[in-house]
């Protein structure tokens, strides 16, 4: 049982409300100009990654406070609970151990009596066989040739994970094509078909629950352009594997069982790309790479569960995001990575902690009176400078953000790594320092301008600062380090939800639009008026059937 601790109810929360009093009135650039040892003092490397969190509205004592926090809610409680298999997704009745699926170190974990690594690592070993195979050429379609394409059918969880690691670590990509394919919208799979020879396609189904509409859609629709190709029903397994916790619903669909790929309730879907879900990433990058994927987040682990909360990389990131989020009233938290391979890196963590920590119920069942789970959104620098980093800079919100950058390219063209890196470092820089208005008054006059000119531009010229950023240098993105990053935003999330006690692992919040959706289908299959909603949702159904046809 997790601890159910109401965060504004302990004196560690009224000490930070008046300390913010303190630190609303400074200035990042003083508190650099107090403390020459702030780098020193507020970074910590870990396995080929820096994190430099001296660019945050903190002090020594900011940071007390906020490990006094942890501490009232019952932190390391709470993380024992998780890791020793507790059902602490309660409202599910459920473990949570997407940690037991990456546990290199195969010390047993127990769940209901059992130790359940033995089933992971027959899984991870099936896994190995079956991508080995397909990678190698020796797994056949049913005309004998070898898979050139796969296309992994899945959503939410099931999609993106695999897309976003895949596209981090396309530097160590196979010959096999990968292909998503998620909307319902049939967009998505016709598009995706057309460059298709089924021949040598391999379609994974990846469904946790194997009921989900948008998958089984596209997966029907998979299954019957591949029969109508002139396939029979005889070669579906060798071109169809299931990723998925759901046997029975597995060999309904016409999959064969031993084409299956199986995980547990206890993985979430957002937290399941350590899982069979990995598969495609098994096969766009070589098993050898998912391994080391596994074991960079294990090592993440090890530091989360094991590290003092002062050092512990995870436990920090939470307690400064709980700092803006709910001391400064911070709207939203935003993922920044100068790495194109990493552009999915923000999509992908606005499932893993919006879905997370979107809650207003806390874990007694009543309403919460403070905010919880932030806003998450990014696009890679620099594009992203060219287009929204003007509110970043002078807009009125302040969004804490995270800058992610490797010290080193898997793609060193000419001057390119350190025209990135140059704007990397500037950025934080920038949206820590500002400029003044008497800096700008002086760079104006450098250049000519007149002191009417002068008076008329300086006050939009002017960069307020003391905007905080985490920097986060990373030596290269690599299976392992990538593999850290991402336990280690999981983590976070986790101990954001403690402290705003929550159930991080549920989503019932998704729920009610599917209901809808199943309610409104059979409306729409003929053209009769719909008169049994609101008048809105009438009047637009009622278009839709007059203009569809
Ligand atoms: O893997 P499944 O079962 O198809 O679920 C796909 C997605 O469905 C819902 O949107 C949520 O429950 C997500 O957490 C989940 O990832």
């Amino acid at each position: 049982m997790l601890p159910k601790v109401n965060f504004t109810d302990t004196k560690s929360y009224q000490y930070l409300s008046d300390h913010l009093i303190d630190i609303s009135e400074k200035h990042l650039k003083e508190l650099f100009a107090e403390d020459p040892s702030r780098f020193e003092k507020f970074s910590i490397e870990f396995n080929d990654i820096l994190l430099d969190y001296s660019k945050n509205r903190i002090t020594d004592k900011t940071m007390a406070l906020l490990i006094q926090l942890a501490n009232e809610c019952g932190l390391e409680e709470a993380i024992n609970a998780m890791f020793n298999g507790e059902a602490i997704n309660e409202t599910e009745g459920r473990a949570v151990l997407h940690t037991a699926l990456r546990n290199q170190s195969n010390s047993p974990v127990i769940v209901d009596g059992q130790d359940i690594m033995p089933d992971i690592n027959d899984v991870l070993s099936k896994m190995e066989q079956f991508t080995d195979s397909v990678i190698s050429g020796s797994w056949k379609g049913y005309t004998g040739k070898p898979i050139t394409d796969v296309v992994n059918v899945g959503i939410g969880g099931s999609d993106l994970g695999p897309v976003m690691v895949t596209e981090a670590l396309k530097a160590y990509k196979n010959h096999l094509n990968l292909h998503f394919v998620s909307n319902v919208d049939g967009t998505h799979i016709a598009e995706t078909l057309k460059s298709l020879n089924p021949e040598t396609t391999l379609f994974l189904i990846a469904s946790k629950t194997f009921t989900t509409q948008e998958t089984m859609a596209n997966a029907h629709s998979a299954r019957k352009w591949f029969l109508e190709s002139g396939a029979s029903e005889a070669d579906v397994a060798k071109h169809f594997a299931a990723l998925s916790t759901n046997a029975k619903a597995v060999a309904e669909f016409g999959i064969d069982t031993n084409n299956m790929f199986g995980f547990w309730d206890w993985v979430g879907g957002r937290y399941s790309l350590w899982s069979a879900i990995g598969t495609s990433i098994a096969l766009g990058i070589g098993f050898q790479n998912f391994k080391s994927l596994l074991s960079g987040a294990h090592a993440m682990d090890t530091h989360f569960r094991e590290t003092e909360f002062e050092q512990n990389i995870p436990v920090i990131l939470a307690l400064l995001g709980i700092w803006y989020n709910n001391f400064f009233e911070a709207e939203s938290h935003a993922i920044l990575p100068y790495d194109q391979y990493m552009h999915r890196f923000a999509a992908y963590f606005q499932q893993g902690d919006m879905e997370s920590n979107g809650k207003y119920v806390d874990r007694n069942g009543n309403a919460v009176s403070y905010e919880t789970g932030p806003i998450i959104w990014g696009e890679p620098g620099t594009n992203g400078q060219h287009a929204f980093y003007q509110l970043i800079h002078q807009g009125t919100k302040l969004i804490p953000c995270d800058f992610i950058a490797p010290a080193q390219s898997h793609n060193p063209i000419g001057d390119h790594h350190n025209l990135l890196l140059s704007n990397f470092f500037a950025q934080t820089e920038a949206l820590m320092n500002g400029k003044t208005e008497e800096e700008v008054t002086a760079e104006l006059k450098a250049a000519g301008k007149s002191d009417v000119e002068i008076a008329k531009l300086a006050a939009f010229k002017v960069f307020l600062g003391n905007r905080p950023t985490n920097s986060f240098l990373i030596k290269k993105i690599t299976p392992e380090t990538l593999g850290a990053m991402i336990a280690m935003y999981e983590h976070k999330i986790f101990v954001q939800g403690i402290i705003w006690n929550v159930f991080s692992f549920d989503q019932w919040g998704v729920e009610l639009g599917k209901q809808l959706a199943n309610k409104i289908l059979p409306e729409l299959k003929d053209n009769q008026l719909i008169q049994s909603h609101d008048s809105s949702t009438n009047g637009l159904i009622n278009r839709y059937k007059n203009w569809r046809s």
